[in-house]
């Protein structure tokens, strides 16, 4: 009654003797306050202890507070940090409003905390951003405590424009000086939670609190005095600033005043002033404390529609800067269309079938294009590959050139015979090795390179039998090892470019020339052959086959264009292949009734009497399907290749600018359970009655639109032909009882983190045949 009759806010019962409403409250404060306001309305009266507190929730109360009452409410109370650390309330933040806050207010806003001044000293922010991404780089796939980390960056940055010191990490000065400084930090963000004797005066006959606060004052000032000294002493003797006269430290700019003014500039305004940027800082961390507490090793990340945290350990510095699982994780949270900064490179991620069909059907032109990375530069010959050039008349040449002299349906038909060969010798390899652990990685890798290879310019570069010139096979596996490596390696410069590794970059170079020999090599080696025998059997290789239309059409088919598209071959071709025949037969260890199933498929289909073929595939639906969960499950190229958007366009409504990278997270599609029912069984069950490896924008591991992938026939023939081989003529069992692990690891694909190792043996009924191999 009585406070309706005052006209008072309202406020929650029951407001308890001594402590009032202190008991309703739990950290963090404004989550409930937030509770209370919801309850009790969004302007509200409590009692902390003695002290009366008004809360405010809404937007318009918020206003007239800060318009109406500006002045009112321009006041601060007295607590007792601000008693002792704001210099007996005399400080910036703890002043009372008056003549003595309005005139630090001004020296503040005018001679440090102006745009004029922050630009000056921008060249040391950058700075310090620099060292910590450095740091970070250098802590790769290591945990790094990023809340350390940012804490340090902003002490070094606010010690820097105060007094040009850096008091963490490399290049310190004095390091007693930045040992003491460190120590006061750490005991003013100590101290600076709250004081319960500010709300309950009975409480401070406790004077413990109070004693370390007054002598943690002491120090303060004393350090802050000592800073004012040496800076004062430095100009006596003419030392100025760090760089230039203009780029001043704050505490130069304060004493040049000084002397101008010494009564407005005193020695203890400058002390003060100088804690100012501490202040903001203690509540920035504060503010954050609670998020970052649960999860300390977070990594704030600033995005277009969010902020996010993510594990540094997870953050794909290794797999070049993206990986599917933490974009996954992030899109989960925040949807299926973002908008991210990595470094300077805007990159949309697209995790939803609409949105991708979006991308591959109206603006499949828009994004046709490819961004232009280091690794691209230097192993694509400039940009000028299919698969990294621009969208254009070159790119378009190529994959004519691809599509109908390479990869069309009957150029492949007609080296059907390579694939089944290295098949074979693959089978006679296993046959040798029965009941032994067997490495499948190699295995695949060796006969995936050899097809490439046998296919490119006739040579076998793997495996001991035939291999016609043993010194530029151990050349080609030495580029190949390389070119691996390099291809998974992190660029950081492709998004902060002055983070450009000269070392990563004279690597990639190197590798580049000597490839490039290489491929120059065979070209000469099979120019020489024609030319000796020009009506030679049967122009079967690729080097041959483009020889011949460079005869003809000698603008199109240069030596330059001849090397991209062999190169071409080996690096989209194998690595894709290689992965989807480790993953799959993985998955048929883990479940035999599958491979059962798939060997009774072949049976009925195939005679005994013979070995499978490529044109035994279409009539093998089920091992199929197989193909498709496998690359439903583990897509080899799980964001595809990165696109960029030509001209601004808009997805799912929202704008994205031109030049965005183009990231489409098909493995995060294609294994979510809100598309796909038991999205996390091997069921390959699901795929019956599917027409090809494509199920709308579901299912997408080749990509689709113009720069989907060409070589889909090829990758199909390969792996459906080995894959069909292996289950029809061996039975195969798990090295041990475990089951095989199915973890990723990362790399340029999505290969698995244990190479495949299982043991096989011929099976009864297909012993003769495979004798007679
Ligand atoms: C299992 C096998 C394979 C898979 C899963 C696969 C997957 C892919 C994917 C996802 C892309 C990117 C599409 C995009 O950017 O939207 C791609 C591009 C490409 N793939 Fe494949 N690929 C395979 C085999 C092959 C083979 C055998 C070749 C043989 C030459 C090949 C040549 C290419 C080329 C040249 C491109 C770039 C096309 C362009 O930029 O215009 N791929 N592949």
């Amino acid at each position: 009654f009585l406070r309706k009759f005052r006209n008072h806010p309202p406020s929650p019962f029951p407001s308890l003797p001594i402590i009032g409403h202190l008991h309703l409250l739990k950290k963090p404060l404004h989550h409930s306050l937030a509770k209370i306001s919801n309850k009790h309305g969004p302007v509200l009266l409590l009692n902390f202890g003695s002290r009366r507190v008004l809360v405010v929730s809404s937007p318009s109360a918020a206003e007239e507070c800060f318009t109406q009452n500006d002045i009112a409410f321009a006041n601060r109370p007295f607590l007792l940090f601000g008693k002792h650390l704001g210099n007996n309330y005399t400080s910036l933040v703890w002043s009372p409003y008056g003549d003595n806050w309005r005139n630090l207010r001004r020296i503040s806003s005018l001679q440090l905390l102006s745009t004029n001044c922050l630009q000056l000293l921008y060249a040391t922010r950058l700075d310090e951003v620099r060292l910590l991404l450095r740091k970070l780089f250098d802590n790769r796939d290591r945990t790094v405590d990023m809340k350390s980390a940012l804490f340090e960056l902003m002490l070094n940055v606010m010690m820097r424009m105060i007094a040009g010191k850096r008091y963490y990490g490399d290049n310190m000065g004095e390091i007693e000086q930045a040992k003491r400084f460190r120590q006061i930090m750490r005991e003013t963000f100590l101290l600076a939670g709250t004081n319960m004797g500010d709300f309950m005066p009975l409480l401070k006959i406790f004077k413990k609190m109070e004693k370390r606060l007054i002598n943690l004052h002491q120090r303060r000032e004393e350090f802050m005095q000592e800073l004012v000294e040496e800076w004062r002493s430095r100009m006596n003797d003419g030392k100025s600033s760090l760089v230039t006269e203009k780029k001043k430290t704050m505490m130069e700019v304060l004493l040049s005043l000084q002397e101008k003014e010494p009564e407005t500039y005193k020695d203890e305004t400058i002390r003060s002033l100088m804690m100012i940027p501490f202040r903001v800082l203690r509540w920035r961390i504060k503010g954050k404390r609670q998020k970052l507490d649960n999860n300390n090793k977070a990594f704030a990340f600033t995005m277009n529609r969010a902020c996010y945290s993510l594990k540094l350990e997870n953050f794909p510095w290794q797999a070049g800067i993206f990986t599917y699982l933490t974009l996954w994780k992030i899109a989960n949270q925040n949807g299926p269309v973002l908008f991210f900064k990595f470094g300077l490179r805007p990159v949309l991620v697209v995790t939803s079938p609409s949105a991708a069909e979006e991308c591959f059907t109206k603006n499949d032109i828009i994004f046709a294009n490819r961004p232009r990375l280091l690794l691209a530069k230097h192993l694509a010959y400039n940009y000028t590959y299919l698969s990294w050039a621009p969208y254009g008349d070159h790119w378009r040449n190529l994959r004519r050139i691809a599509s109908i002299e390479i990869l069309s349906t009957n150029r492949l038909q007609l080296l059907s015979g390579i694939r089944m060969d290295e098949v074979k010798y693959l089978m006679r390899k296993l046959l040798g090795h029965q009941d032994e652990p067997v490495d499948l990685r190699r295995a695949f890798f060796e006969l995936t390179f050899n097809v490439m290879m046998r296919m490119i310019a006739g040579k076998r570069y793997y495996g001991c039998e035939n291999m016609e010139d043993m010194e530029e096979a151990r050349r080609f596996r030495e580029i190949q090892v390389e070119t691996l490596e390099l291809a998974g390696a992190t660029n950081l410069g492709d998004f902060i470019p002055w983070l450009k590794s000269s070392k990563l970059e004279r690597r990639l170079m190197e590798c580049g020339k000597k490839r490039d020999e290489f491929m120059q090599d065979l070209i000469e080696q099979h120019r020489r052959k024609m030319k000796s025998d020009p009506d030679g059997e049967g122009k079967k290789t690729m080097i041959e086959i483009l020889l011949s239309l460079q005869e003809s059409e000698s603008e199109y088919y240069t030596d330059e264009i001849i090397k991209g598209l062999m190169l071409v071959l080996l690096m989209a071709g194998t690595e894709t292949s290689i992965t989807t025949m480790e993953w799959a037969l993985s998955l048929l260890l883990n479940h035999p009734e599958v491979l059962k199933k798939a060997q009774t498929e072949i049976a009925n289909t195939v005679e005994h009497e013979r070995l499978l073929d490529e044109s035994d595939l279409a009539q093998l639906p089920y091992l199929r399907c197989i193909i498709n969960e496998t690359f439903r499950m583990y897509p080899p190229v799980p964001l595809l290749v990165p696109h960029e958007s030509s001209e601004e366009c808009t997805v799912e409504g929202f704008r994205v600018p031109r030049g965005t990278m183009l990231l489409v997270n098909i493995w995060a599609i294609q294994n979510d359970p809100k598309i796909w029912e038991d999205a996390a069984r091997f069921k390959p069950e699901r795929f019956e009655g599917l027409e090809g490896a494509r199920d709308g924008f579901k299912l997408l591991p080749f990509g689709t639109g113009r720069r989907g992938c060409p070589g889909e026939g090829l990758g199909l023939r390969i792996v459906g032909l080995t894959l069909g081989s292996l289950i029809q003529c061996f039975e195969w069992s798990r090295i041990g009882e475990e089951m095989i692990d199915m973890r990723e690891g990362t790399g340029i694909t999505m290969p698995k983190a244990q190479p495949l190792k299982a043991k096989c043996r011929p099976r009864a009924t297909m012993l003769k045949l495979l004798s007679q191999l």
